[in-house]
């Protein structure tokens, strides 16, 4: 059931997790499937229920920053974006960041999941094990407008009965059949790929997302569905943020995690409670972080610095840091029927509001892009002489486009009042630069230091630059003369190499996808890392981490799909250690 007051928490429970996110409430769901097991899960967010802003898929891009849902951190300063800094949000709330993300669901390739079980010396990460759970964890769903479906996607690779929806793109536009059509013309460079979830990922895909029929399907409208958190074994208390994990050494070799301290706020009373079993961290890639070092564990420099008792001294926690530098290319449009105006227009927007509500149709069912792109670098890239090749391997993008059906823009600036835009979000898959996370104080109510560090490796912006002049070599194939009328004027200024690299350093953002500081440890020579392949913290007991912190690598996709597997495969081995 759902908790509002620490007051109404049991006392017997087996597992603790911490955070009702996309990880947290997979681990919350399968362990409560045993009726013998109880679990609390302690959530510092809000519920998720009844929230427009959430459910729509059309008002993604719109549920962040800087809402009372959102963590609403900023990064450092960026060094090699021109010293700016960034929003970095992540979802405060039931189900996290899968409530707030914008539902582009990609698995990775074969080859990347076969990366991680090489590094890790555990086959369990092996493509071949985690390909069951990915059937397992999706009902795949006929999109909004029931259309054929048939080219779009390969049924084999699906599932068709388990908690999460994934659905096609349920509403027409007008680029879509441009999309498509290029990857007829030019098949070499932009070939067409019927399922880029398949584990071969490689071409231009349609989209697929965490949408069931029209709603947005999250870890909490899935994993915690009523017939889910109606279960007598399972507690999820909201707005309480953990602010300690306890340890104890009385009587063993190394420290044990006997339970966790948490707060309304500040000025708020402390609660404690202490599982049988395991404490689970699903905190996501900044909040775990920050609560292990906060409870003790990290580097003991940091930690000493802030008057933090060492509990385990562990210089590689926070460190790893990865996500992918995206930026937004813009082309005119030759139509008046862009989103662009549905933008503009709030009477055009009502009515899509009422088509939406009334009748479950309409543009609003969709998310950002109606199709994907995942594309490599030729293997003889002169870059590939200076850098080694940080994709998955032969198989593996290095780069991806989405595009969407007017002007979009992660940066702080309004959109054009006139004029209609396509743009290509391009996103580096494979980056090779590496960031932290630090804490700023030893508060938990103080934001931790976030470094993405993005770009600081000269690799990241060749990438980019590859990127750029592949997404206008797209849009000038045939499949889009007469409609594509050129580059828009923030991008046409940027022309030579030199221009082109300003013009990364100055358009880059985040695409949210922070993963690594917590990464499982690798069996090779001199292999470092926080986690072991069954994701227990190293050197302590009782306490484990299951969120996206672990992944080693950074997926070359969007990281939700992986998490939900990582999070399925996770329970299994939780019930087997237990059993
Ligand atoms: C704007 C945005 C767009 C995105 N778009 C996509 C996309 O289209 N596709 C995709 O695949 N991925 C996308 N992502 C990324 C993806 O959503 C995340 O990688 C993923 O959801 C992270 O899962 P997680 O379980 O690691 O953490 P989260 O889902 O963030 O869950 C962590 C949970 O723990 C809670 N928590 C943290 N600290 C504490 C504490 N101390 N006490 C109690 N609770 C705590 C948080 O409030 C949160 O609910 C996007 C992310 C964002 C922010």
């Amino acid at each position: 059931k759902l908790l509002t007051d620490p007051k109404q928490i049991g006392k017997d429970y087996d597992f603790v997790v911490v955070g009702a996110g996309t990880a947290g409430n997979v681990i919350a769901n399968r362990l409560t499937e045993n009726p013998k097991w109880k679990v609390l899960v302690v959530e510092a967010g809000i519920s998720n229920d009844g929230l427009e802003l959430i459910s729509t898929p059309y008002f993604a891009p719109t549920a962040s920053p800087n809402k009372p849902w959102t963590w609403n951190y900023t990064t450092t300063p960026q060094v090699a974006l021109g010293n700016r800094t960034l929003n970095y949000e992540r979802g405060k709330l039931l189900g996290g960041s899968s409530s707030i993300n914008y539902m582009i669901y990609t698995r990775g390739s074969s080859e990347y999941w076969d990366s991680i079980a090489k590094y890790s010396g555990d086959s369990g990460w092996s493509w071949k094990t985690i390909y069951p759970y990915f059937k397992k964890l999706e009902t795949f769903t006929p999109p909004a407008d029931h259309h054929d479906t048939s080219k779009q996607f390969e049924p084999s690779v699906h599932g068709f009965n388990g908690p999460l929806g994934v659905s096609l793109p349920g509403y027409p536009n007008e680029i879509s059949g441009r999309i498509i059509n290029t990857t007829n013309a030019d098949p070499t460079t932009f070939p067409f790929n019927l399922d880029g979830n398949s584990g071969n990922q490689l071409g231009i895909s349609w989209l697929q997302a965490s949408i069931n029929d029209t709603v947005r399907s999250s870890s909490a409208t899935a994993y915690l569905a009523p017939k889910y958190i109606s279960r007598p074994n399972l507690d999820v208390l909201i707005e309480q943020q953990v602010t300690k994990i306890l340890f104890s050494k009385a009587g063993r070799m190394s420290p044990h995690a006997t339970g966790i301290q948490f707060s309304a706020g500040p000025s708020s009373p402390s609660f404690t409670v202490s599982p049988s079993k395991e404490v689970i961290l699903s905190g996501g890639t900044v909040g775990s972080t920050q609560l292990l070092l906060l409870s003790g564990i990290g580097p003991s420099s940091e930690l000493s610095s802030l008057k933090i008792p060492v509990v385990l001294s562990n210089p590689q926690v926070g460190q790893n840091l990865v996500d992918h530098p995206a930026l937004a290319n813009h082309f005119f449009a030759n139509s008046g029927n862009t989103l662009d105006d549905l933008k503009r227009n709030a009477t055009d927007l009502e009515l899509a509001e009422e088509q939406y509500n009334n009748t479950g149709t309409g543009v609003l069912v969709d998310t950002v892009s109606p199709a994907i792109a995942f594309l490599r670098l030729p293997s003889n890239d002169s870059v590939f002489r200076q850098f080694p090749d940080t994709a998955s391997g032969p198989n593996s993008p290095h780069y991806e486009f989405v595009w969407r059906d007017g002007w979009a823009s992660f940066l702080p600036i309004t959109a054009p009042t006139t004029g209609n835009y396509t743009t290509i979000t391009q996103v580096v898959v494979a980056p090779a630069s590496r960031g932290t996370i630090t804490l700023n104080s030893s508060s938990p109510w103080d934001s931790p230091l976030i470094d993405p560090a993005f770009l600081t490796n000269e690799y990241d912006i060749i990438l980019s630059r590859f990127a750029i002049k592949s997404a206008r070599a797209f849009m000038n194939a045939t499949s889009w003369a007469g409609f594509n009328l050129g580059l828009a004027p923030d991008a046409a200024v940027a022309q030579t190499d030199d221009e082109i690299d300003d013009f990364v350093r100055s358009n880059t953002v985040p695409i949210y996808h922070p993963i690594g500081t917590n990464r499982i440890q690798g069996v090779g020579k001199g292999e470092t890392g926080v986690v072991d392949s069954k994701l227990l913290v190293k050197g302590v007991t009782g306490l484990r981490v299951v969120d996206a912190s672990v992944f080693p690598f950074i997926v070359a996709g969007h990281p939700e799909a992986t998490i939900y597997a990582l999070a399925e495969r996770t329970s299994d081995v939780i019930k087997q250690t237990w059993a």
